[in-house]
């Protein structure tokens, strides 16, 4: 097995899920959330798990992450058994390899949005400049580098979300996760940032996993499976409605 940090470009499918299954206890009470759930994702690809609320998206994208653990079946990321690394290997390996988009944007208050973008590089060990030249970068990537100086509450809620896709790309993960990224936007916004996950995609050959129950998504995904009852009953494909014509200038305005 190659070390989790490796620098990777794993030739087979970047996330692979065989036969999981999961169920939570609360109290006597068990509720089965993911049953025998098997997907193989790729590089260069988004891909949505849609469905309705409680079918188990969350739970799926935490147990590909590395954020939980199966009961039964396997998980493998760029190759790596998830099930094999260890407490710290699995935390490096999620450092070095991963990125994450959440509904509330999860930034943090006090610090700017340049701020905000070079804390995980500063956590990967990288040089000073290199961290302020990579942060740069990400800002300028999104649209928001005009906003480089500002802390969140002088942000639009857009402009968060694309300052928290630009501190998850950073760092250059092979593998990015946004869950309900789009949830918290109004529909203008909610669909730049679906696209810029997708332009990353293309452009970095990142495997970008979304989930999420907005049905205005589903033309902006290259592949949608749609989960119910912790199952995945279908798996399409798309020509996703894009506009890879778009430039930063236009980014910005929204
Ligand atoms: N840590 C936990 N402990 C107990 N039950 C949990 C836990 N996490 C999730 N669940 C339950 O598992 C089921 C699936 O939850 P999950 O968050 O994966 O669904 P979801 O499809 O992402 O829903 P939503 O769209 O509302 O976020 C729900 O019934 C939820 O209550």
């Amino acid at each position: 097995m190659n070390s989790p940090l490796d620098n990777k470009r794993y030739a087979g499918p970047s996330l692979r899920a065989e036969r999981v299954t999961k169920s939570f206890v609360t109290g006597r009470v068990r509720t089965s959330v993911l049953h025998e759930v098997s997907l193989e994702l790729h590089a260069g690809e988004l891909t949505l798990i849609s469905g309705p609320s409680g079918c188990g998206k969350s739970t799926l994208l935490a147990i590909l992450s590395g954020l939980q653990k199966v009961d039964s079946g396997e998980v493998f990321a760029l190759g790596d058994k998830l099930d094999d690394l260890g407490q710290r290997e699995l935390e490096r390996f999620r450092l070095a390899h991963t990125g994450f988009v959440f509904q509330g944007f999860n930034l943090f208050p006090a610090l700017t949005a340049l701020e905000q973008v070079e804390l995980p590089l500063h956590y990967l060990g990288l040089p000073s400049r290199e961290v302020r030249e990579r942060a740069l970068r990400s800002l300028d990537e999104v649209g928001v580098a005009h906003r480089a100086s500002l802390r969140p509450t002088e942000l639009s809620g857009g402009e968060k979300q694309r300052v928290a896709v630009a501190r998850a790309m950073a760092k250059e993960p092979e593998l990015l996760f946004a869950d309900e990224p789009t949830s918290a936007l109004d529909a203008a916004n909610g669909q730049m940032v679906i696209d810029l996950l997708h332009r990353i995609a293309r452009t970095h050959g990142t495997t970008v996993l979304c989930v999420s129950h907005d049905p205005r998504l589903l033309g902006h995904a290259d592949r949608v499976l749609a989960m119910e009852d912790g199952r995945i009953l279908s798996d399409q494909r798309h020509t996703p409605e894009l506009a890879p014509g778009r430039s930063n200038q236009e980014i910005s305005s929204l």
